[in-house]
């Protein structure tokens, strides 16, 4: 694809850079840097040296998957106890208080059917995706579940908590909300039009492949939008709610929305490709003061926090309803 260049003259947010291989090795330096973009932005970029050419294949994935025909889509809706797996259509969530609606769909695929295929723990997805379960989706979501898992034995580590505590709560083999979600926004005449409105992530790791611009995040130094650019080559990736309530408020789930592409990269369809981590269905979420000082000292600030006691499944389904009919507080 030739994509329109970024523009240099709009507001945009600088994320740390975390090369993927120096955290696999333990290297001291990088994984201070994780730790700094983790606590202070919540968002950073992930060097991955190797993203180039599975990332062309699920992107071509992507366009056939949501360019079936909206009859077949619409038969695709989410019909999952959590509501989540399957197809959101544009203009299923509100993105203000005036009841504006988004325009950006999703096809979500639940990394439990992928992981299990040909066995189905949720839901069936056509032949169209099922067929490239086993050769495309499948090393893609073991590639982003390997990455994730290292980020949160990092995380874990630096929040000290018993070696292998949140990746714990991860288990495969349990049943969880974690999902491969492919995201189109067509383009859009009118550039102040809210594509996916303001939301935190409801799980605890998120991986972002994005092409185009369009991402921004309130800026924890000014409380103001910036776009984050995309830069070849690297993922971008966030804290979601999980880790902040694990960690006692100091892993950051940073509120973020998608805009209509700036500058001349508007003309054009915005594609990407996310990939969630979340907790086990089962697993409560609540900060691990019991086991991490740092985590029980930094939930003495937080007393929102330490009154949170709900399973990652009810809290999934709860932030999703909120984020359909729109909620400020989400
Ligand atoms: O498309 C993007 O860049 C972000 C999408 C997002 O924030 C989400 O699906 O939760
Ligand atoms: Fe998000």
């Amino acid at each position: 694809m030739n994509i329109p260049p970024f523009p240099d003259d709009v507001a945009t947010e600088e994320l740390i850079v975390i090369d993927y291989g120096l955290l696999v090795i333990g290297d001291s330096r990088e994984i201070g840097k994780l730790w700094d973009a983790a606590t202070m932005q919540g968002f950073w970029y992930l060097r991955l040296d190797d993203l180039g050419p599975s990332a062309d294949v699920m992107y071509a994935l992507s366009h056939q998957a949501l360019g079936l025909p909206l009859a077949e889509k619409v038969r695709l809706c989410s019909d999952d106890e959590n509501g989540s797996f399957g197809y959101k259509a544009m203009g299923a969530s509100a993105v203000d208080q005036k009841g504006t609606t988004d325009i950006t769909e999703f096809m979500n695929i639940s990394q439990d059917d992928v992981l299990a295929y040909p066995d189905v723990m949720h839901r069936s997805y056509p032949p169209l995706i099922s067929n490239a379960m086993v050769h495309i989706i499948r090393p893609f979501v073991e590639r982003c579940v390997s990455i994730n898992k290292v980020l949160l034995n990092r995380l874990s580590d630096r929040l000290c908590l018993p070696e292998g505590t949140l990746c714990g709560k991860h288990s495969s083999g349990n049943r969880s909300c974690s999902e491969l979600r492919f995201l189109r926004t067509k383009p859009c005449s009118d550039g102040s039009q809210i594509a996916l409105g303001a939301h935190t992530d409801f799980g605890s790791l998120s991986l972002l492949f994005n092409q185009l611009g369009g991402l921004q995040i309130l800026s924890p130094a000014d409380g103001t939008w910036k776009y984050v650019k995309p830069i070849p080559g690297h993922a971008i990736c966030n804290v979601g709610d999980a880790l902040h309530i694990f960690s006692g408020g100091l892993l950051k789930s940073c509120v973020h929305r998608v805009m209509p592409p700036p500058g001349l990269q508007a003309q054009s369809e915005r594609w990407s490709i996310a990939f969630f981590t979340r907790p086990c269905d089962h697993v409560i979420l609540h900060p691990l003061v019991k086991m991490s000082g740092l985590v029980a000292v930094a939930a003495e600030e937080f007393p929102d926090i330490m009154s949170v006691h709900s399973t990652a499944a009810h809290w999934y389904t709860r932030k999703s309803t909120k984020f359909a009919v729109y909620d400020e507080t989400h």
